[in-house]
């Protein structure tokens, strides 16, 4: 089953706004019923994992040394062990736990007595019922979710858990995760229940069809949500439980109460000088740096043509400015604090595939990895000109076209002393962006495209790229750039 997300299973048959609402009681009405839309209160699916997340240890009363289960593999002796290695499963009642078997009949075990491999957070679970559970709380950064692990519990044939609410375990509790490890067993359906509506989730049967280990079925619901586990019939179904808070970022002593290191103060402070003087980039542009550290670049996106049109995918560099670490991070981090957008981009130098007197190239600024498999230079085509089409052009400031300079001098290549490189023979589009780059690109985030290049024979040949930061620059009297001045 694919993921089934809260709020997005029923589609709602009696909202959905009008086109023709007029009146503020005609929108009150829209808004009503959009309020009124059903609203799947949990979320559930199956999780990939790595082999090792389904091993377990726990304690075995009277034995010095703990034992090992792997849940990926473990047979019915194994999962039989564990059972007895267990307690009898109580419940919550007003504050107490109470042991009744007509009502609750499960083994569990304490966090005391047991060490599971799977960790929540870096199995990207958590990550991935996040948005479903906080339904965009999490907008202004401040809002997380957080698990705590409860209990392990095993559930051998003719286990139950009879139709309950959890007890909640702090204010800020929000709701329950259970995870079902893929144990072979039928049965132990996870009922819900919530506004009259009810919902069934067969982790077994997600689990066994197809099979996809390692993987681990799981299920998150809201604290108000009913629910119950029906019978098992055969096999035992072993679970971990978590209890789910909403935590508020912005009164963690966090970045508010980092003390700032010096290196990023004094960029700040520059930063906050430059953004201050009017003669900086006054109608806006980039401040550019090269990468201090290689990050995972990828391929040319897969391009299609739909109706004749190219229908490029979305950038793949967003990624990357998640993984950025020291010097690089810092950027951002600074950046961001001043109001200004960072991104990842690719730097193409459009005469690098020529000999640079007769084909002066542009630095072209791309989004993504250049796709340039359709450049066909015995059609006619100019790879530089391909090049210039796909991105945007950067002017060049005098550090970049002295880089330019000496790299040409260096390759061997005749040097006109009055080239700066700077205006390209004055050919440089008046739309140029204005770039001043902080520090020099380098070559260690590289990436490459194919095309076919015109020569005595036609042959496929490469392009080179370079990814580096960005930080783009508004103009003067940009609402950024006057809070930023008035400091
Ligand atoms: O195992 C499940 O699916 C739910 C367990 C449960 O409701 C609980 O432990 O409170
Ligand atoms: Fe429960």
């Amino acid at each position: 089953m694919s993921k089934n997300e809260i709020g997005t299973v029923q589609s709602p048959t009696n909202a959905g706004p009008t086109t023709t609402t007029s009146s503020i009681a005609d929108q009150l009405e829209v808004l009503r019923k959009s309020l009124a839309m059903p609203h799947v209160p949990y979320t559930s699916g199956v999780h990939p994992v790595k082999a090792e997340d389904l091993v377990v240890y726990y304690d075995v009363e009277g034995e010095k040394y703990a034992s090992r289960i792997d849940l990926g593999t473990a047979e019915e002796g194994d999962l039989e062990a564990l059972a007895s290695a267990c307690q009898q499963a109580t419940f919550g009642v007003n504050q107490a736990d109470v042991l009744d078997e007509s009502y609750r009949k499960a083994g569990k075990m304490d966090l005391t007595k047991f060490a599971a491999r799977f960790d929540v957070v870096a199995s990207g679970l958590i990550d991935n019922i996040g948005p479903d559970i906080l339904q965009g709380q999490d907008a202004d950064g401040n809002k997380k979710l957080r698990a705590e692990m409860y209990k392990l519990n095993v559930y051998g044939p003719g286990s139950f858990f009879k139709a309950h609410k959890d007890t909640p375990r702090g204010d800020n509790m929000i709701g329950s995760l259970v995870v079902v490890f893929p144990t072979s067993h039928t049965g132990g359906q996870l009922t819900l229940e919530h506004g009259g509506l009810n919902w069934t989730f067969d982790s077994a049967a997600e689990l066994a069809d197809p099979p996809r280990t390692p993987a681990l079925a799981y299920a998150a619901f809201y604290s108000d949500v009913t629910h119950a586990v029906e019978p098992v019939l055969t096999g035992h179904r072993v679970t971990l439980t978590y209890n789910l808070f909403l935590v508020d970022e912005s009164i963690r002593p966090a970045a508010g109460h980092r003390t700032i290191p010096a290196p990023e103060r004094a960029l700040e402070e520059t930063l906050r000088t430059l953004l201050g003087d009017p003669a900086f980039l006054p109608a806006g542009g980039f401040l550019a740096y090269g990468l201090e550290h290689q990050y995972p670049m990828p391929p040319p996106p897969e391009v299609s043509w739909v109706n004749r049109k190219r229908q490029v995918p979305p950038s793949r560099l967003g990624p990357v400015l998640q993984m950025l670490k020291g010097c690089d991070a810092r950027i951002r981090t600074v950046s961001q604090r001043l109001g200004l957008a960072t991104h990842v981009k690719i730097l193409y130098d459009s005469g690098e595939n020529y000999d640079y007197d007769d084909e002066p190239g542009h630095d072209v600024l791309a989004d993504d990895v250049l796709d340039t498999a359709d450049v066909n230079e015995s059609y006619g085509m100019s790879l530089k000109d391909e090049i210039e089409r796909m991105g945007v052009i950067l002017q060049r400031d005098s550090a970049r076209a002295k880089e330019l300079r000496d790299k040409k001098k260096y390759c061997g290549q005749d040097e006109d002393e009055d080239d700066n490189g700077e205006n390209d023979g004055g050919k440089i589009s008046p739309s140029a962006i204005p770039v001043h780059w902080v520090t020099k690109i380098n070559t260690l985030n590289r990436v490459q495209s194919q095309y076919i290049a015109y020569g005595n024979d036609a042959a496929i040949q490469h392009v080179y790229g370079n990814a580096a930061l960005f930080v783009h620059v508004p103009a003067v009297g940009v609402d950024i750039r006057a809070a930023v001045e008035g400091r």
